[in-house]
């Protein structure tokens, strides 16, 4: 079996006297696929529909980024719903940024077995940091809700000033709802989890290890902050449970 092969998620199914801070790093990386599939309600469709709204909003001659692409599905759905869009996706490139090495290292395996014909670049930098511009399209699915909240807005004013006029930001995030509204939300979540078959060990150790790891918002406090930031439209094109997905457009 090579290491790249897809391996189950037990990183949370023993016992751990101190449970540590969830981190990216190179043995979730390795599990990363089944346990995304198996942690978040709509993934698959999140990834590809990305592809579909990617091929919509793309430029000719503009940049796509996949912002915390982790191991690159958002970039492979852009690629090949791009390659759809004829003339419009001419001379585009797409670019996935993680701060994950360890993420990175993987990507760029998956994307070589790939046979795409649009440029795709693989790059381990912070976000935070990395110059953007000349965007038509930019994807940041699962990746805010890891950002200091102090660092959110500043981040998105510099995604929307990078955006040519009239290009897109597709946003995805795991959001927070009204007390009565959580309470639900979290046992349709729980039970998700459970019918994906992680224990109620698993669940409650994964749970420890991302508090105040991934800090949720409310769908309210992502719009305001997505109009701040400087698109003109936004809307929420896809919701499973309590996790959703926006579209803005400049
Ligand atoms: C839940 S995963 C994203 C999943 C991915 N977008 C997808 O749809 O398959 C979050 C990713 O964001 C990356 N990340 C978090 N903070 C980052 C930062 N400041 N700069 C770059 N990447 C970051 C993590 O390393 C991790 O790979
Ligand atoms: O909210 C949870 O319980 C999760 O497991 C969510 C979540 C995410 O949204 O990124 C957390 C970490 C892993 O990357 C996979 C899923």
């Amino acid at each position: 079996m090579s290491d790249f092969d897809q391996q189950p998620d037990t990183i949370f199914n023993t016992p751990q006297q101190k449970v540590a801070s969830f981190t990216f790093d190179s043995a979730v990386a390795r599990v990363f696929p089944d346990m995304i599939k198996r942690s978040v309600p709509g993934y698959a469709e999140t990834v590809a529909m990305s592809g579909i709204i990617a091929g919509r909003y793309a430029q000719p001659g503009s940049n796509l980024y996949d912002l915390g692409c982790s191991l690159g599905a958002v970039t492979l759905a852009m690629r090949h719903g791009i390659q759809a869009a004829g003339e419009r996706a001419a001379g585009c490139r797409i670019i996935g940024l993680d701060n994950s090495a360890s993420m990175i290292e993987r990507a760029e395996h998956y994307i070589a077995l790939d046979e795409g014909n649009v440029a795709v670049e693989m790059v381990c930098a912070d976000i935070l940091q990395y110059p953007l511009d000349n965007a038509s399209v930019t994807a940041l699915n699962f990746v805010l809700q890891f950002i200091a909240p102090e660092q959110r807005l500043t981040l998105l004013s510099r995604i929307a000033a990078a955006t040519l006029p009239g290009g897109a930001l597709i946003l995805s995030e795991k959001i927070c709802f009204s007390t009565e509204e959580q309470l639900l939300q979290d046992e349709l979540h729980l039970d998700f989890k459970r019918a994906n078959g992680y224990s109620d060990l698993e669940i409650a150790q994964k749970r420890s290890a991302i508090e105040n790891v991934l800090i949720p918002e409310s769908e309210q406090a992502h719009i305001e902050r997505l109009k701040a930031a400087g698109f003109r439209q936004v809307i929420r094109w896809y919701q499973c449970f309590n996790f959703v997905s926006f579209l803005a457009v400049k």
